[in-house]
C-alpha cells in the first residue's frame, strides 16, 4: 500500500496534483488519486476533508485551481460547456439527497434523462424504463409518487435514473445514510450488483466503515488535503499510518483532532478575567 498516486493501467478516473479551494481556503492540495476502471473505489476520511468536492471535481461542477481531472482521459477542467455536458451524460451522480421531482411519478422520474437526453421513440423508453425499475426491484412501483414511496425506496428510484443513460462512471455520495440496517444491506448489494452487470466504474463517498470496507475493491482515505493510505480494504486496514488507523479503527484519540480549534479551556472556563485579550490556541488543545 502506497500513499502515493497508484497508476492503474486501466484507470477511468485521474486526479493529478490537483488543488482546490472555496476562495482562500484550500481544501485539497496536490492531491493525486486513481479509480480503476470497473471496480467500486471507496473514498473515506474525516468529515470536511474534501471527499465531496472530488466528486464535484469528477463531474465538473468545480474546477481545479491547479492540476488535472483526468476523466477517460479527458481532462475534465478544460472541458467547455458543451464537452461536459457530454462527459456527464456518461456519468450517474447520487447525492444523499438527491431528490426525486415529487410531481412526476416513479416511471416519469425514470424517463426523465431519456426523454430529456435522446430521441428515443416511447415505446423503446418504457422497455428502458421498466428494465431499470426491475434492476432495483421497483418494477411494480412505477405508477406511485415519489410521496407515496418510503426513503429508501425513493434512493433505489433515483440509482434507476441515474442509470438510465447506462453510464461508465457513477459516483454515490453517502448511500448509507439514514438508512435502516435491511435497507443499508439491500443498498451495498445493489451497488455491487449494478456496477458488476453494467461494467460501471463505482465511487462510493460513505462514513459507514464497516459496509464500505466490505463492499469496496479499493479503499482510498483522506487526510487533511492529500491522500493518507489507498489500496485493497486488507492493506487500509493494516496501515500503520496513525492517521489512517485512528480512522479505520474509529478511534477517538489520534491526529484527527476532536476539537474545531477555538480558544482553549483555561482562556473559557478560567477565572474571571483571564479570557480577556487571549487568544485563539490550537485544535484539539485541552
Ligand atoms: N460551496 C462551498 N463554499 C465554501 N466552502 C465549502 C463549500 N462546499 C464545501 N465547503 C467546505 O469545504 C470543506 C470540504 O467539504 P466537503 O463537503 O467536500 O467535505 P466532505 O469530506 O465531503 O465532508 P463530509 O464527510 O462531512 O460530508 C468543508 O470544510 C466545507 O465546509
Amino acid at each position: 500500500m502506497s500513499s502515493d498516486a497508484p497508476s492503474f493501467a486501466d484507470a477511468l478516473v485521474q486526479l493529478r496534483n490537483v488543488t482546490f479551494g472555496y476562495g482562500e481556503r484550500v481544501i485539497l492540495r496536490d492531491l493525486s488519486l486513481a479509480v480503476p476502471r470497473g471496480k467500486v473505489t471507496a473514498i473515506m476520511g474525516a468529515s470536511g476533508g474534501g471527499k465531496t468536492t472530488i466528486l464535484r471535481l469528477i463531474g465538473g461542477q468545480q474546477r481545479a485551481q491547479q492540476g488535472q481531472v483526468l476523466v477517460n482521459g479527458q481532462d475534465v477542467g478544460a472541458m467547455d460547456m458543451q464537452q461536459l455536458y457530454a462527459a456527464r451524460r456518461r456519468m450517474g451522480m447520487l447525492f444523499q439527497f438527491g431528490a426525486l421531482f415529487t410531481d412526476m411519478s416513479v416511471f416519469d422520474n425514470v424517463a426523465f434523462p431519456l426523454r430529456e437526453h435522446t430521441d428515443l421513440p416511447e415505446e423503446l423508453i418504457r422497455d428502458i424504463v421498466l428494465m431499470k425499475l426491475n434492476a432495483v426491484g421497483l418494477r411494480g412501483a412505477r405508477d406511485l409518487m415519489p410521496s407515496q414511496i418510503s426513503g429508501g425506496m425513493a434512493r433505489r428510484v433515483a440509482l434507476a435514473r441515474a442509470i438510465a443513460l447506462d453510464p461508465e462512471l457513477i459516483m454515490y455520495d453517502e448511500p448509507f445514510a439514514g438508512l435502516d440496517p435491511i435497507s443499508l444491506g439491500t443498498a451495498a448489494q445493489l451497488i455491487r450488483q449494478l456496477g458488476d452487470a453494467m461494467g460501471l466504474t463505482t465511487i462510493v463517498v460513505s462514513h459507514d466503515l464497516e459496509e464500505t470496507f466490505r463492499l469496496a475493491d479499493h479503499v482510498i482515505i483522506l487526510g487533511p488535503g492529500s491522500v493518507a493510505a489507498q489500496g485493497t480494504p486488507e492493506e487500509v486496514r493494516a496501515s500503520a499510518d496513525p492517521l489512517v488507523h485512528q480512522f479505520v479503527h474509529a478511534l477517538p484519540a489520534g491526529p484527527v483532532p476532536f476539537h474545531y480549534p477555538g480558544p482553549g479551556v483555561a482562556q473559557d472556563f478560567g477565572p474571571p478575567g483571564a479570557s480577556g485579550g487571549a487568544q485563539h490556541q490550537g485544535a484539539g488543545r485541552p
